[in-house]
């Protein structure tokens, strides 16, 4: 019995069977669905704008939107698996906790690469897969790398985090170009663009000044982790939270956004703002969690007000 315990104990990742469940977590499957949402999101804005809706190229483009994110993710969990073993948060992802060794989850990456591209050109647009292609490269290169080094990493990670909408448009934007709607919806998918990067800050600093021990232990240059006081943080989100409020404001003053949709848009992101500001102000548990729940809520309203309020 003994014996058999200390041979389970020194087996490779690489030779035990990897779980179903271990190869679902490495595709960041919480992250991955929202990025679905998004992405389906700009497909729509795509259709209303007429642009031809087939089922084939919503389901393609969503499941080749959802394989390239997972591949982002899985490559982002093989480079970071000593900064996640450090972390409570992340300590038990497969490969920061040898269930999956890191040759292993690149090859997984590689395929569902290939595969999201290959799902992308085929039911969206050579442009969908290469804003795709793009979005990995961002996300796994320059955000990756640059996470333990400075806190500007979180204004990198916005733009892969901003695009899905961009790439679902573009899968479905094929045959519009020229028309009427294309030059004022495509306007809008770049609103969206903007009010999905400048969301994030808000929603990222208020998480990572509750996790800012977490982040500090796994040598992540988080902005709360090199600014302990909060100052810097507490200035960000309100200002990532002011520039959500322009992105509102100014398609509905160009006429971009429909005055009925900008309107509870613009409260969303004013009470939003008012939350970054009382964060900013205490920096205490409450006013971050008030923050962070606040981000969840004001994301889906204002990007479904989008869909249906663009001109
Ligand atoms: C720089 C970009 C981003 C960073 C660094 C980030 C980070 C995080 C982290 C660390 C959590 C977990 C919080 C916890 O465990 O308490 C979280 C939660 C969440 N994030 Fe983000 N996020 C980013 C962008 C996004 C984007 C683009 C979306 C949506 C499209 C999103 C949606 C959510 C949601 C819905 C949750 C709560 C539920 C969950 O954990 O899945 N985030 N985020
Ligand atoms: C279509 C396509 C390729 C989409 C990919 C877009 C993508 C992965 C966006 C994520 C945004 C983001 C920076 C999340 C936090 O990652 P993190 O590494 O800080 O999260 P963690 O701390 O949980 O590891």
């Amino acid at each position: 019995m003994q014996a058999h315990a200390a041979s389970e104990r020194t087996r490779t990742p690489a030779a035990r069977a990897v779980a179903w469940s271990d190869w679902v977590a490495l595709t960041k499957p919480r992250i991955t669905r929202m990025v679905v949402v998004t992405a389906g999101l700009g497909f729509l804005m795509a259709t209303l704008a007429g642009a031809t809706w087939t089922w084939a190229g919503l389901l393609g483009t969503l499941a080749g939107t959802a394989a390239s994110c997972a591949a982002a993710g899985v490559w982002n969990q093989v480079i970071e698996r000593e900064a996640d073993a450090r972390m409570s948060r992340t300590r038990s992802r497969p490969v920061a906790a040898g269930r999956v060794s890191p040759r292993d989850a690149t090859g997984f990456a590689a395929v569902l690469a290939v595969l999201g591209q290959g799902l992308l050109c085929t039911f969206g647009t050579p442009l969908a897969s290469a804003l795709a292609a793009a979005t990995i490269v961002l996300y796994v290169g320059p955000y990756t790398l640059l996470k333990p080094k400075t806190p500007a990493s979180l204004w990198v990670g916005a733009v892969p985090g901003a695009l899905p909408p961009v790439i679902g448009f573009a899968a479905a934007s094929a045959g519009l170009a020229g028309t009427p709607w294309y030059g004022a919806t495509s306007a809008a998918v770049w609103w969206v663009f903007g009010v999905m990067f400048f969301w994030q800050i808000p929603h990222f600093l208020a998480i990572a000044w509750k996790l800012r021990d977490d982040y500090a232990a796994g040598g992540l240059a988080m902005l709360p982790v090199v600014d302990p006081g909060g100052r810097r943080t507490g200035r960000q989100a309100v200002a990532g939270a002011a520039l959500l409020l322009a992105c509102v404001l100014t398609p509905a003053a160009t006429g971009t956004l429909a005055v009925w949709a900008a309107v509870p848009c613009a409260l969303a992101a004013a009470a939003y703002l008012g939350l970054a500001a009382a964060f900013a102000k205490g920096l205490d548990p409450v006013a971050t969690r008030r923050l962070f729940l606040a981000s969840l809520a004001v994301l889906p309203l204002m990007l479904a007000l989008f869909a249906v309020g663009a001109l």
